[in-house]
């Protein structure tokens, strides 16, 4: 992370109650008792820009106490969006004075988060414009924008390159298009979705990404007013309509957090209840998660997972767009793969530079090497990419205490874990960045008694 980010990531760890940026953690305990994960960052940011859409309030429900919330919350404000908490977790959201915003406010966002690129099509419709501040967002890889200001021009948008951000017009409104995404890359899809649906005519996106936070982003849409239709093979129609209203949507669990504390119940030989996580969006989580060796309860209100006391077992992993194996779930999933009696193989095929948070596991004593082009292996489903890494991991190694800083969000996490699983003392500075995507991560540690204090 640049340290525009970390002064960001402090200002967010303040934003959301964390005293403090560093933590001292004293590890060799098992994690137990239940957590409760709410709504899922990837899907909640989203929802909050697609009320800007419409032109009565919206609620939504199952917001969590996350810095990427508090972005999108000031982004929206600097446009003239009335948000209220309703009660905690509860916000309504009343566009009926949306406005253009002063640059300055605007660019007081710029680097916290990626969120910002999708106000271009509600922004278009509602003003004619859109100033959009550099995005920010984990330092994963170069991270381009490229798919989204292709399908914003083939839909009329006019694209400025500025300084410390960009501008947008659309002279002659947004029109209904055919747009074929290279990847079927989430935001580009979830650009599409906002922008077309109030764009004249009918649009066709294939190579659609079709993660089932998306879903409910298009679930929302359908409450709004819009008809989108989801077909075979990625392929997405979206119907122009002239007028949406405000919604009420409870947003899909955080199936991402719920992946990290059932990565965080293995590694540390803990039993962790995650109330909230449901089984259908973790299948392909679950599968991976047997294979290692960890067992899960699925209940009525949310997920049981814990170590059993066998040895775990070594796996290969090919992260993918969904239904695959989420990109997000390899890191914490690596730390228990340090436990695993053998050699694992994880490749990462959706971004170019994510293992960057396996150096501080191998100074704490893990056996991890990254090959960064990639491993070729006539076992793997998924195509072979030109960027892809793969990090081959032996276990099982004792893992020790050490000073580590958090460079990204699921790196970041994957080092609270391996803290507190390994013997001795950790300290890991930074930690605001984990407020991106953790609701309450401290308070929730604190429940499964971990043994830690903030300096
Ligand atoms: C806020 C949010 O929802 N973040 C998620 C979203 O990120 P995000 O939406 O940024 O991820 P994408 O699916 O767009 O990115 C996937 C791949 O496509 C490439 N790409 C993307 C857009 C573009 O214009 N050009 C381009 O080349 C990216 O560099 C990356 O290699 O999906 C990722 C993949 O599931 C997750 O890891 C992130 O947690
Ligand atoms: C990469 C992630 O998020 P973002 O796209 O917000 O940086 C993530 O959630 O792991």
């Amino acid at each position: 992370m640049n340290s525009h980010l970390d002064l960001d990531s402090r200002k967010a760890a303040q934003r959301v109650g964390l005293a403090s940026d560093t933590i001292v953690i004293r590890g060799g305990k098992p994690l137990t008792g239940r957590i409760e994960v709410r709504g899922a960052k990837n899907l909640v940011t989203k929802a909050m820009v697609a009320a800007l859409l419409a032109d009565t309030p919206s609620v939504l429900k199952g917001v969590p106490e996350i810095s990427d919330v508090h972005v999108v919350k000031g982004l929206l404000e600097a446009h003239g969006v009335v948000v209220d908490e309703l009660m905690p977790g509860e916000l309504r959201l009343d566009p009926s004075n949306v406005s253009s915003a002063h640059f300055a406010e605007i660019n007081a966002h710029a680097g916290s988060s990626r969120i910002p690129i999708l106000f271009c099509g509600p922004l278009l419709h509602q003003l004619g414009e859109a100033f959009i501040p550099d995005l920010g967002g984990c330092r994963i890889g170069d991270r381009p924008i490229d798919f989204h200001l292709n399908a914003l021009r083939a839909l009329g948008a006019v694209v400025e390159k500025l300084d410390d951000g960009i501008h947008l017009t659309a002279p002659d409104g947004l029109v209904g298009a055919h747009i074929e995404l290279p990847f079927p890359s989430v935001g580009a899809t979830e650009q599409v979705l906002l922008s077309a649906v109030r764009a004249e005519g009918t649009t066709e996106l294939k190579n659609a990404a079709i993660e089932p936070e998306i879903m409910d982003l298009i679930a929302i849409l359908q409450k709004m007013g819009a008809i989108i239709s989801v077909e075979p093979n990625r392929v997405i129609v979206i119907e122009g309509v002239k007028q949406l209203r405000g919604y009420v949507h409870t947003a899909i669990f955080d199936r991402n957090e719920a992946a990290s504390w059932a990565s965080a119940a293995l590694a540390t030989h803990g039993d962790i209840t995650v109330g909230g996580a449901k089984q259908q969006e973790l299948m392909t989580f679950l599968n991976i998660y047997r294979k290692v060796g960890g067992e899960f309860e699925v209940l009525e209100d949310g997920i049981r997972f814990y170590h059993p006391g066998t040895p775990l077992k070594p796996v290969m992993v090919e992260t993918d767009v969904h239904p695959g194996f989420m990109t997000d779930w390899q890191q914490p999933l690596i730390v228990a793969l340090t436990q695993a009696e053998g050699t694992s193989v994880v490749h990462e095929t959706v971004y170019e530079n994510r293992f960057g948070f396996t150096d501080a596991l191998n100074e704490m004593g893990a056996d991890i090497t990254v090959h960064q082009s990639g491993i070729a292996s006539i076992t793997r489903r998924v195509p072979r990419r030109p960027l892809e890494q793969a990090a081959v991991v032996t276990g099982p190694t004792h893992l020790t205490g050490a000073d580590v800083r958090v460079p990204d969000l699921r790196g970041g996490f994957s080092h609270l874990i391996a803290a507190l699983a390994a013997e001795g003392t950790s300290t890991i500075s930074n930690v605001g960045i984990i407020s991106r995507g953790y609701e309450l991560f401290i308070d929730k540690l604190e429940q499964l008694g971990a043994d830690f204090e903030l300096v």
